[in-house]
């Protein structure tokens, strides 16, 4: 078998034109998603149906071709498994029972095996149906970001709830960020031995932390993740997306050991080219410029082209793909890139 343009990339290769996908590429943008999506029910209904799930992750490979393809699901599934009584409600986003300091040391990891068998599952077929030259991306939320739901019980502006937490319970954040680093780990190893190529970490909340805080929160949890993965799965390959960590990015490679930086819109293009030389980097094309469309759009690619593509990189948008996003507009951007 040729090997997936998306993987060579995680090994150091360049190649050209460069691998695309776009983060959240399955999802309300698309006609064909919010047909399955009401035919499910629930979001998270959706999510642990394999029929489904695999569906909604098929759509923009059928319609736009993208190099590689992520596993539809979510990263709140984690504190699902938990028990934290995780809702998505409409309009408002996700939502579950805020936990207490004293409740961390009751939290049971042992039903996730079970209740993340419909994702493996999904991840299984994924393999089956994808084309042969479409690299398969597994995911979870990093620790901290995934804590931060956990805390607040719902999404904020800057997570001061998480933030204020981890000051007041040093120890009880340090035990829920470990449990949540090894139920991650556990849930990464079955996706890779299911068929993922690769796995993405989202640690979308990175950049609200400080200096000692990036240590303990982002990258320590981070590097649990990554090293018992490589116990289990030597060769395994992980992209790190911490956003918001600006130039601690640099640092945030060597530290947690992941293959390849994620980059958010923020991160300027001299300074994704000085990453580049440690390794592959993706991104980074602000979400909002696949809105505008036309001149802003094409700009904003070619100068990411003009700075990234003699080296080890992935296109992407620098966060997730908006349900205004116009389809012509994801076309546009693909022919830029593909000629
Ligand atoms: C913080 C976070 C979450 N989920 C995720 C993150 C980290 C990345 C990021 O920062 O965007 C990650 C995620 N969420 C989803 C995926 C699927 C794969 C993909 O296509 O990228 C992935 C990788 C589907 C989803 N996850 C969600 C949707 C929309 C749900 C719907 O159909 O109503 C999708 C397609 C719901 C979700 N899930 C989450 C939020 C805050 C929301 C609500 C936002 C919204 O309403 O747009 C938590």
């Amino acid at each position: 078998m040729a090997e997936r343009k998306l993987v060579k990339v995680l090994e150091g290769e360049t190649v050209g034109p460069p691998p695309i996908w776009l983060m959240r590429q399955a999802g309300r943008y698309l006609p064909e998603y919010r047909e399955t999506r009401a035919q499910a029910g629930g979001f998270l209904d959706l999510c642990y149906n394999p029929d489904f799930a695999t569906e909604v992750t098929l759509q923009p490979i059928r319609r736009f071709g993208f190099d590689a393809s992520i596993l539809f699901s979510d990263i709140l599934v984690i504190p699902d498994a938990l028990q934290r009584g995780v809702k998505f409600v409409k309009g408002e986003g996700p939502m579950m029972n805020p936990i207490r300091p004293d409740e961390i040391d009751r939290l049971d990891p042992s039903l996730a095996e079970t209740h993340l068998a419909p994702v493996i599952a999904t991840v299984a077929r994924l393999r089956e149906e994808l084309p042969e030259e479409t690299t398969l991306i597994g995911f979870c939320g990093a620790p901290w970001t995934v804590a931060t739901y956990m805390i607040a019980g719902h999404g904020t502006p800057d997570q001061a709830p998480a933030r204020m937490f981890g000051y007041h319970n040093p120890e009880a954040m340090a035990q829920l960020l470990t449990l949540l680093a090894e139920m991650s780990a556990d849930y990464l190893i079955r996706q890779l031995r299911a068929g993922a190529d690769c796995v993405q970490i989202f640690d979308s909340w990175a950049g609200v932390l400080d200096e000692q805080s990036f240590a303990d929160y982002a990258v320590a949890p981070v590097k649990l993740i990554v090293d018992r993965v490589r116990a289990a799965i030597p060769d395994a390959k992980i992209i790190g997306f911490a956003k918001g960590a600006g130039y601690r990015l640099k640092t945030y490679r060597q530290e947690t050991g992941v293959d390849a930086l994620g980059m958010d819109w923020q991160v300027p293009l001299a300074f994704a080219k000085e990453l580049q030389a440690d390794g592959a980097v993706q991104g980074n094309l602000d979400p909002l410029r696949l809105i505008a469309g036309g001149r802003a759009l094409d700009e904003g690619v070619d100068l990411i082209l003009e700075a990234l593509s003699d080296g080890p990189f992935i296109f992407n948008l620098g966060h997730g793909i908006t349900p205004d996003a116009p389809i012509e507009h994801v076309e546009r951007l693909l022919k830029r890139i593909r000629g």
